[in-house]
């Protein structure tokens, strides 16, 4: 999917929601868990509650990873479902990968290629030889970790050199690697005040926004210093959404959820001249 395809779908749903899929096991519905796969059957049910909703699926693959074989069956077949079903929907491999660039070719062609993945979060921290072999398939996209939303993001993120925060230095240094149409960022929504600075640096490009909901970010404050002309935000819920009821009345309560967000970002998209 490139930029312009996403935000007409953006238009389209009025909506720049992305559904985290952190379908952690523990947290399945009982109901669930007698089923061959309950994490696929669980992802599938969410999806068809969420779908109208939301632009974006963000499957943290570490919830699937840690369950071995199994685990990434559950996610294979997730994202060929919503693929099948939903061929709209932008799907994020939330994965963040970044190695040598020997290895990182490896990481690509897992998520970007064997994968139906339109995207993958990518950690910038071993610099441009880790990050471009992501960058190599058409119309895919690398995610780069930029500002975090954890607490741990003080400890390097802010890191100064010549008046230039780490953060900055990533933001500024990756748009020699890619552009608008195939690089995203990740900024935290805990951080939205600095949004402003990073629109700076950074003025067209999506950016990808975890940290609403579960960890209290705000959803306004996220819009008022981080939408653009082509409203230029994914704000991710996953919690917040997938496990706000564990009862069989799950999806319907994760649907209401999802339609709750939607509401509010249409009147953001009204409020800012997006629509
Ligand atoms: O800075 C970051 C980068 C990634 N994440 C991921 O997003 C979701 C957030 O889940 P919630 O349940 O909505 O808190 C999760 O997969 C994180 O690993 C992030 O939170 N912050």
């Amino acid at each position: 999917m490139n930029y312009q395809a996403l935000f007409e779908q953006i238009k389209k749903k009025k909506s720049f929601l992305c559904v985290g899929l952190d379908s952690d096991m523990k947290k399945i519905p009982t109901h669930l868990l007698s089923s061959t796969d309950p994490v696929f059957e669980f992802n599938k049910a969410i999806v068809d509650a969420t779908a109208d909703y939301t632009v974006a699926y963000k499957p943290n693959v570490a919830f699937y990873e840690c369950r071995g074989a199994v685990g990434w069956r559950s996610l294979e077949k997730t994202v060929i479902y919503i693929k099948d079903n939903y061929p709209d929907i932008f799907l994020i491999a939330d994965a963040k990968r970044g190695d040598i660039g020997n290895t990182s070719k490896m990481y690509a062609s897992a998520f970007l290629e064997n994968m139906p993945f339109d995207s993958i979060t990518v950690a910038p921290y071993m610099g441009e030889d880790s990050v471009t072999p992501f960058l190599e398939y058409d119309n895919k996209w690398v995610i780069l970790l930029a500002l975090t939303s954890n607490k741990g993001a003080f400890d390097f993120q802010f890191f100064e050199e010549n008046n230039k925060k780490m953060f900055e230095k990533v933001l500024e240094k990756s748009q020699e690697w890619g552009t608008k149409e195939n690089m995203m960022y990740v900024v935290g929504a805990t951080k939205a005040e600095m949004l402003s600075d990073i629109r700076k640096i950074a003025p067209d490009h999506f950016l990808l926004v975890p940290g609403v909901g579960a960890q209290g970010g705000s959803l306004k404050e996220v819009a008022k210093y981080g939408m653009n002309q082509s409203c230029g935000l994914l704000v991710n819920s996953s919690r917040g959404i997938i496990f706000a009821d564990t009862s069989d009345q799950f999806a319907i309560i994760a649907q209401i959820k999802a339609k709750e967000l939607q509401k509010e970002m249409e009147n953001l998209l009204i409020e800012y001249s997006i629509l």
